[in-house]
């Protein structure tokens, strides 16, 4: 992909194109695009030609866009996106037609990137750990048991997280009684959740020492029904057995890892069972955020998973929740619990399936305006 090129680096023919876009003149469009204007040429406001396309509605010029290789994921100097564009000024078809391309991109670049870290590490020991550098870190939990910190300052786990660690609980314990997975102790706020729902057994795994002492010196480790697994999940894989409940929420890992993780769920995962995980991914901007959400319903469904997302209020977090932190990880006043269990086998119950995807995606176009509009009247 080239790189964009500014208002102050551009040429005639890349305004040309703007204004194209902006105009829906289809034609000349394709013809600038064909004479190599760019298209990641942004103007002052770092408005790039597809999202002013996208905001005035020319589905057909975004989609010549798209396909001359604008990138859906380039962002203005306040940060939208083009799919922000279009939902701004509720424009359902060409947001939709971004979002899915978006999630057709990330599978591509995934696809390419694991190909590429096959050859590079075939016949060596393979890929060293993504969160490496932080199992090394020194953590540190505040007197107050609010807050796990790593050295840089940056928050491992909050404790304005429990409401929605609370539900996480609920989901996948549902009736109660049963076995039960967690991945990732962080506070401890969904395991002492977990121990509500009088569990059969309760598997914690843990990989940084400092949590794992942390956890010994409560008593997690001797506690009856409960069996901690100190490394990292991908070591104490062939340890791990079926459950009725799974949740999964590490800390300093990517996508990439995660995704691992969801193809070991036909195993892991019990018939009847409920899996769920921590959805923090792309906390920062609420399309990337929805674009992540549909990528991990379509990856899932290729092991016949079905993933429904459960949506709840986030309290407002004012500035003293932050305080002491590096970064503000959380910024949605919504959030989106998922809820995943094995894909339904008969006709009937995939129709019912079918038809609640489709619900979700209008609701999630409807989600995408409020959060905007929150967001904008926050600024
Ligand atoms: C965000 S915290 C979990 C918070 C937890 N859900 C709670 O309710 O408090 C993430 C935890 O995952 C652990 N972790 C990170 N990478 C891991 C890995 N690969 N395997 C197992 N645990 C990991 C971290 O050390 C940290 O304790």
């Amino acid at each position: 992909m080239s790189e964009a090129s500014s208002a102050a680096g551009s040429t005639e023919l890349d305004k040309q194109l703007w204004a194209a876009a902006e105009a829906g003149d289809l034609e000349l469009v394709k013809q600038l695009c064909s004479q190599n204007a760019d298209v990641t040429y942004q103007n002052e406001e770092g408005t790039s030609a597809l999202m002013t396309a996208a905001e005035n509605g020319h589905t057909a010029v975004v989609a010549a866009l798209l396909e001359a290789g604008a990138p859906w994921n380039q962002q203005d100097k306040s940060g939208y996106c083009a799919g922000e564009y279009a939902t701004a000024s509720k424009k359902h078809e060409i947001v939709e037609m971004i979002m899915e391309w978006g999630v057709q991109a990330e599978l591509l670049l995934g696809a390419a990137s694991r190909t590429n870290e096959e050859a590079s590490t075939s016949g060596t020991a393979g890929s060293s750990a993504a969160n490496a550098g932080y199992l090394q870190q020194k953590l540190v939990y505040t007197p107050d048991g609010d807050k796990l910190l790593d050295a840089d300052g940056e928050a491992v786990m909050m404790g304005w997280e429990a409401p929605l660690m609370e539900k996480h609980a609920a989901a996948i314990c549902r009736g109660g009684g049963g076995h039960y997975l967690n991945v990732g102790f962080g506070l401890g706020i969904v395991d002492n959740e977990i121990q509500r729902y009088s569990p059969a057994s309760h598997t914690i795994i843990e990989a940084h020492p400092d949590v794992y002492a942390h956890m010994c010196k409560l008593g997690w480790d001797s506690r009856p029904g409960v069996r901690v697994l100190f490394g990292r999940w991908q070591e104490v894989l062939p340890q791990l057995e079926s459950y009725d409940g799974i949740f999964f929420d590490t800390y300093g890992e990517y996508y990439e890892e995660m995704r691992e993780f969801h193809q070991q769920l036909p195993r892991l995962l019990r018939p009847g069972g409920v899996y769920s995980y921590f959805n923090g991914l792309a906390s920062d901007n609420f399309f990337f955020h929805s674009v992540y959400g549909r990528l991990v319903q379509v990856e899932l469904a290729t092991q016949q998973l079905q993933v429904r997302f459960e949506q709840l209020r986030v309290a407002e977090l004012g500035d003293e929740v932050w305080q002491g932190v590096r970064n503000k990880y959380w910024h949605f006043p919504l959030y989106f619990l998922p809820v995943v269990t094995h894909a339904a086998a008969a006709g009937a119950e995939e129709e019912e399936a079918d038809q609640q995807q489709q619900q979700q995606q209008q609701q999630q176009q409807q989600q995408q305006q409020q959060v905007q509009q929150q967001d904008g009247e926050q600024q």
